[in-house]
């Protein structure tokens, strides 16, 4: 990768013109990889995820693989990993790190260059992160993502339906001397997300979020919102159009939502939105011409 690269979500907003708003799921979960007999190794790991490169590369935005199916197979799942990343970018996908990361600020700082930071063996074009330990405690990945023009995508209102108990809980906020409203913890992240995408200087001058691709500049700063759960954000007063984030959709498919449930949840925000398909992509294969024809599929549907 070279420094003087768009930013993540010109990238990004590229992809989908190119592309379209699918990515594809990298998820090896272990009935998969016997029902394409593989075995639950390294070698395994590495055949899953170069056929799926095969199969998504020029069809598909990006892929996303789940790290935790690779770290569950020790040193060599994390050498596969390694690998596979590096082709995936290679073949001209985007590469989403699937791992949730977040911890106090100095932790994290060393969480974002392991995973975005191109140099490192993990370097991938955005990573997942938590900010669940305060948002402000994702601040060093912030300043990673411009640094290395990667981004990120904040777990805002995921798609298991357990995820509401934290984040549509509602808080009090300040909004001017003695008087307070109550936002929940979801709309919160989503302004956080919002305020960096449109006010925050990168290293070069240039504000994040003003790489400008036709009409679909996204934000270098993401949200995780799911495809299961996006009608509840307007519901909850959440504004997904602010600052036009990048919105990871998971959800599609395995998880139950449909491409109308997608267009009609995501509403005026559906322009910003990546599809994650992992298990109904997956499932198709082992072939990689049966998981060309799920891309495809998928694609269409989501046209
Ligand atoms: O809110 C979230 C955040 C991440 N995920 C991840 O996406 C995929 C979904 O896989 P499917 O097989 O398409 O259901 C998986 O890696 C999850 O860990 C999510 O589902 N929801």
């Amino acid at each position: 990768m070279s420094l003087s690269q768009p930013g993540f979500g010109a990238r990004l907003a590229e992809a989908y013109r190119a592309y379209g708003q699918l990515c594809v799921g990298i998820d090896p979960h272990p009935g998969l990889l016997t029902a394409w007999g593989l075995n639950d190794d390294a070698a395994g790991l590495r055949e899953f995820g170069r056929r799926i490169i095969t199969a998504a590369a020029g069809r598909a935005a990006a892929v996303k693989p789940q790290v935790a199916f690779f770290e569950s197979c020790g040193l060599g799942g994390m050498a596969a990993l390694a690998d596979i990343i590096a082709e995936a970018k290679q073949a001209g996908l985007l590469v989403i790190a699937d791992a949730k990361r977040g911890d106090i600020g100095s932790t994290m700082a060393a969480y974002a260059e392991a995973w975005l930071n191109p140099q490192n063996d993990f370097g991938a074009d955005a990573l997942t992160v938590s900010p669940y330990l305060g948002f402000g405690s994702l601040a060093p990945a912030v300043e990673a993502a411009q640094r290395y023009r990667g981004g990120l995508f904040v777990l805002a209102l995921t798609s298991n339906p357990e995820g509401q108990q934290v984040q549509l809980a509602r808080r009090e906020q300040e909004v001017a001397p003695g008087a307070s409203s109550a936002s929940t913890v979801a709309g919160h992240i989503a302004s956080q997300v919002q305020q960096i995408n449109t006010a925050r200087p990168a290293p070069d001058g240039a504000a994040v979020g003003e790489t400008a691709v036709g009409e679909t500049a996204l934000g270098d700063i993401g949200l995780v919102v799911g495809a299961t759960t996006a009608p509840l954000a307007s519901s909850s007063g959440i504004d997904l159009t602010a600052g036009r984030p990048a919105l990871l959709a998971p959800g599609y498919g395995a998880q139950g939502a449909t491409a109308a449930q997608l267009r009609s949840g995501f509403g005026s925000a559906w322009p910003q939105v990546l599809v994650n398909s992992s298990r109904a992509i997956l499932e198709q294969g082992p072939e990689v011409a049966d998981l060309i024809r799920a891309i495809e599929a998928s694609q269409a549907e989501l046209r």
